[in-house]
Formats: structure tokens, C-alpha cells, sequence
């Protein structure tokens, strides 16, 4: 019997190699179905790579166990999201054949692949006679004239069926009767290996509906990755502040020395300005905002009502939308100022789960404080040329994770086509599995550490009510609060942008509305609108 390798470790066709071999995604097209062998157990019919053969005669596809594929189990996750759900419900039903059959037909249409034979379109859909029973367990495949030999191993029958119509509508039929129980837990666990690995308190996953898992293509990242064409401030810019020093202690930090750079373009605190002070912020505001601040009493964004332990954003930052601005490596504090909260990163225990009908969700598992700081939204950050290519790219509608970092657009003169996008469907937080209310308990808010960086800085999620432990965390996908125009003028007339602009996700017009299901009393029926 014929054997094909790639390299010492994979083995493409053939006998069963006598060590373990790892399959490798590079190689693999897709995995096309899945059956219970009754000598082997679950196996998945993986379609190669044309590149990846290195004989054309070799076969296109073979049998695999899941162990061999632990290597690319988001392939096979792929697949089992593709495959009409299995209710055991239906299933135990009473169907008619008929349904059936057009169920299979559909299954068929979606997964056979055309790259397979080039002759496609002449060549029959049917199963040849005589390949219901086949088994190509451990067998050799080869492609023949638009059909595949497949050679058992055991007794070397040699059994010819359709190339185009492959999975066969047999091995789709035989797959709606087999369950995925050993890729679906697998999968799971190498799910959950990867969120101990995330930095921070624990976060746990449940699903109390069926046994998927979010998408194993996803991976967590502490910080967002910068991808081509996106530009970072200068390093020159990051300007800490020159005065304030890391022996300031309790209570006399940057906050109260009235000196601290930071704070420059945070919002003015009006109710300690001085006389002089008072006149010259008029001015300012009758100015339309334009104007120097500096020197002036500034808003501290951080306070701790319950102690020092929960750090919570004060109700005016809650409120009004003002940018938030954090001391960096480069301040005279050195750290030691209580405006470092968002770069502390995660301090909640959270809980990724599956809702009823709104895919994964996130939950605290701890009481949460108002104001209190959950996590960022990361993500890729793409210009916005690239987040059009991957929205075309995007061969059905799916969720979308787009952010646009479209804060300072307007104050700064910035041309939609020159912000960037935080894209966090591959890569990311577990924010990003935090759905859309229109009563939510969270809202997104704009956090820098760089104020002469207006294209990259922080999404900071904070909880804009007490939260239970155990409640579900929502923001608003369309956050189009008003800033408190009155109350929030600074130095660069910052506090004039669009608010925290289009928000979460897509705002692309040419996208058909998506049903809200936030089950809210002031729920606007659509995501975005
Ligand atoms: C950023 S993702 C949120 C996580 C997502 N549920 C998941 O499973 O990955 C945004 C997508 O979640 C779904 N979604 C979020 N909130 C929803 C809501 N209130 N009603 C319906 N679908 C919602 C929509 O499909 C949306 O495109």
C-alpha cells in the first residue's frame, strides 16, 4: 500500500503510520465530514490542499481521528458550525424521507468542492452504484477521471464514486446520525486551556445550550496588534508630566498639584476655578471651546468610593464622554498616581457564555461598583481601506467586531478614510463577546495615555450602574450620547469630537438592519439603528 508524506510528521494517505502523526492546517483545504468508524471511532474526512499533494494522482481526501487533527481543530470546528444543527429532538422525530433527502441535497450543493474535478458541471451528482457501503477508513484514494478510487485497506475492494459530490450524500446522511462528541469536547478544552493563559482573574466558559465552543480561529491578546499601513505616534510624543513626583503619596497626587500635563486636556473642574480663572474659561467658552485651559483645576477621572480597592471612573467622565487621560512611563509620578487604571488592565472575574439566540455573551461573575473598570476592546488595528477589504472579503453577513477609533475625526479634521479600525474578530479580548443593549450596564469610553495621539488609544469598558454578579454585560452598539458641551471644554477643543462615534462594530449604511434581541422595555428593534 502507497504512503505520501509532507514531512516525517504528516502523513497524507495510506496505512495507518505506526507513530502519531499531527495533521497541519497549512495543509488542509477543509474538512468536508465527519463518521462514527466502528473500528476507529469519530473520524473527519479532510480535503488536502492541491498544493499540498505532492503526486497529483494521490487522493484528495482522507479519513482522520480527531487526535490526528488536534493541530487544526478550527477546522473541524469549522465544519461542525457548517452542518445543519443537530436537534436530537428532530432527529428522534418521525421525518418524512423526503425532508431528509432535501436536507442532504442542500448539505451537498454547500460542501462539494469543484476544485476536485475539473469537470464538475458534466459529471453526475448521483452516488455511483454500490457506494453506500463504502468504507475508506485507512484506505488509499486516488482521482481518476473526475472520480476518486478508493482502495480498503483490509481487503482492497476498489469502490468508485463521484469526486464532485463529495462529501457523498451518503457520508452527509450517515453524519447527521453521528454526534461530535469527542471533536466538540476537545475542542472545548484547548477553548478553555486558552483562557488560563489570558493575564488576570479567572475567566470561565459555559454553555448550557449545546456543545460548541467560541471559535478556536479567535486568540486572546493583551495588546492590539498593529497591522500594516497603521502608523503609531512618534515615541517622541509621549510626553509624561515634569512636575508631579512619585513621592507625592496618598491624596497629594497628580491630581492635586494643579501642575500635572497629564490632565492638560482633561475636562476643567468649575467648581475650583479661581476669579481670574472664571473669566478666562468664559471667554473659552464663548470661544466655541478653542482655547488654553492649561493651569486651570482639571476633572480627576478616577475615584475610590468603596476604598481603595475598585478604582471607578467619577460620575462627570461617566456622564459627559470627555476623553480620559492616564499618567505614562515617561510621568514624573512614576506610576505612583491614582489616574493608572486602565493600564492596570482586568481586575473582574468574567464568565464567556452562550445565550438563547444572541450567540456568546459575557457575564461579571462579582458585584461591580458604577463606575467601576471592566476590560479594553482589542483587537487588529487596520486602516480603513483593509476593514472595507475584509467587509467585501466577507462572503455572507456575519457579526461584525469592527471599532472605529473615530474620537478625535472631527476635532482633528480627520477624513473617515484616514482612521483606523479596531478589528476584533481573530484577536482580542473577552470584550469582544460583549453584546449589544439598548439599556445596557456598560458603556465604551475613549482612554489615552498619549494626548497628542489622536488616531490609536484605548476602548475602556466601565459599568455605568451597580451590577450583580451573574448579570449579563451589555453596551450600546450605537453610542450617540451627547457630550455635555457646556462642562467639557479643554485646552485643544478635544471635547468638541462626535462623541465616542459610531461605536462598536460596523456602520457600514449598505448592511441590512440586524434583529435586536436585547429584550429591553426600550429596545429599538435593530443593531445600529
Ligand atoms: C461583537 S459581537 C458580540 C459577540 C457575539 N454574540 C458572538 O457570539 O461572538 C456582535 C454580534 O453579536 C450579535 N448580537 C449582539 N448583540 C445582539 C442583540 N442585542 N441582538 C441580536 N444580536 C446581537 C450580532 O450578531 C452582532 O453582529
Amino acid at each position: 500500500m502507497s504512503q505520501s508524506y509532507f514531512s516525517p510528521e504528516v502523513v497524507l494517505l495510506g496505512s495507518r503510520p505506526k507513530t502519531q502523526v499531527y495533521i497541519r492546517s497549512r495543509h488542509v483545504e477543509r474538512v468536508l465530514c465527519r463518521r462514527l468508524d466502528e473500528q476507529r471511532g469519530e473520524e473527519y474526512l479532510v480535503l488536502w490542499r492541491k498544493r499540498s499533494i505532492p503526486d497529483p494522482a494521490s487522493a484528495p481526501a482522507s479519513w482522520h481521528s480527531v487526535n490526528e487533527l488536534s493541530r487544526c481543530l478550527h477546522l473541524v470546528q469549522d465544519y461542525l458550525n457548517s452542518c445543519p444543527k443537530p436537534s436530537r429532538k428532530r432527529i428522534n422525530e418521525n421525518r418524512s424521507p423526503e425532508v431528509s433527502d432535501r436536507r442532504v441535497a442542500a448539505k451537498v450543493r454547500e460542501t462539494s468542492s469543484p476544485a476536485l474535478s475539473p469537470a464538475a458541471s458534466a459529471s453526475p451528482s448521483e452516488p455511483q452504484p454500490g457506494s453506500r457501503d463504502i468504507k475508506i477508513f485507512n484506505g488509499v484514494l486516488r482521482e481518476i477521471g473526475g472520480y476518486i478510487v478508493a482502495e480498503n485497506s483490509s481487503n482492497n475492494d476498489v469502490v468508485l464514486f463521484d469526486a464532485t459530490t463529495l462529501p457523498t450524500p451518503d457520508m452527509v446522511e450517515r453524519a447527521t446520525r453521528t454526534e461530535a462528541t469527542i471533536a466538540a469536547s476537545r475542542i472545548r478544552y484547548e477553548f478553555t486551556q486558552r483562557l488560563r493563559n489570558i493575564s488576570g482573574p479567572p475567566i470561565q466558559l459555559l454553555n448550557t445550550f449545546d456543545e460548541s465552543s467560541p471559535p478556536l480561529r479567535f486568540q486572546f491578546i493583551d495588546k492590539c496588534v498593529i497591522r500594516d499601513g497603521v502608523q503609531r505616534a512618534d515615541p517622541a510624543t509621549l510626553l509624561g508630566c515634569t512636575k508631579c513626583r512619585p513621592d507625592m503619596g496618598q491624596n497629594i497626587g497628580c491630581e492635586y498639584t494643579l501642575k500635572c500635563e497629564c490632565l492638560e486636556y482633561a475636562a476643567v473642574d468649575t467648581a475650583r476655578l479661581s476669579e481670574e480663572q472664571r473669566e478666562r474659561y468664559s471667554l473659552i467658552q464663548a470661544n466655541g471651546g478653542e482655547g488654553d485651559t492649561s493651569g486651570m483645576p482639571k476633572r480627576f477621572p478616577y475615584h475610590s468610593p468603596f476604598g481603595n480597592r475598585a478604582e471607578c471612573l467619577v460620575p462627570f467622565y461617566l456622564e459627559s464622554r470627555h476623553p480620559i487621560y492616564e499618567c505614562n512611563v515617561n510621568c514624573g509620578c512614576k506610576g505612583n498616581c491614582k489616574t493608572i487604571v486602565v493600564q492596570k488592565g482586568r481586575q473582574v472575574r468574567l464568565q464567556i457564555f452562550k445565550t438563547r439566540d444572541r450567540g456568546w455573551g459575557l457575564k461579571t461573575l462579582q458585584d461591580l461598583k458604577e463606575g467601576q473598570f471592566i476590560d479594553t476592546y482589542r483587537g487588529e488595528i487596520i486602516t480603513d481601506a483593509e476593514a472595507t477589504r475584509r467587509e467585501e472579503a466577507a462572503t455572507s453577513r456575519k457579526d461584525s467586531y469592527f471599532y472605529s477609533l473615530d474620537k478625535f475625526a472631527d476635532s482633528q479634521g480627520l477624513q473617515p478614510e484616514d482612521l483606523y479600525v479596531i478589528d476584533g474578530e481573530y484577536m482580542g479580548g473577552p470584550t469582544r463577546f460583549m453584546n449589544h443593549s439598548c439599556e445596557p450596564n456598560c458603556r465604551q469610553y475613549t482612554v489615552s495615555w498619549n494626548k497628542n495621539d489622536f488616531m490609536i488609544y484605548e476602548i475602556a469598558f466601565f459599568a455605568i450602574r451597580p451590577i450583580r454578579a451573574g448579570e449579563e454585560l451589555t453596551f450600546d452598539y450605537l453610542d450617540k450620547d451627547d457630550i455635555d458641551e457646556s462642562q467639557s471644554t479643554s485646552k485643544s477643543g478635544q471635547e468638541k469630537s462626535s462623541g465616542d462615534g459610531g461605536g462598536a462594530a460596523s456602520t457600514d449604511a449598505s448592511l441590512k438592519p440586524v434583529e435586536c434581541r436585547c429584550g429591553s422595555k426600550k429596545c429599538r428593534k435593530y443593531l445600529w439603528i
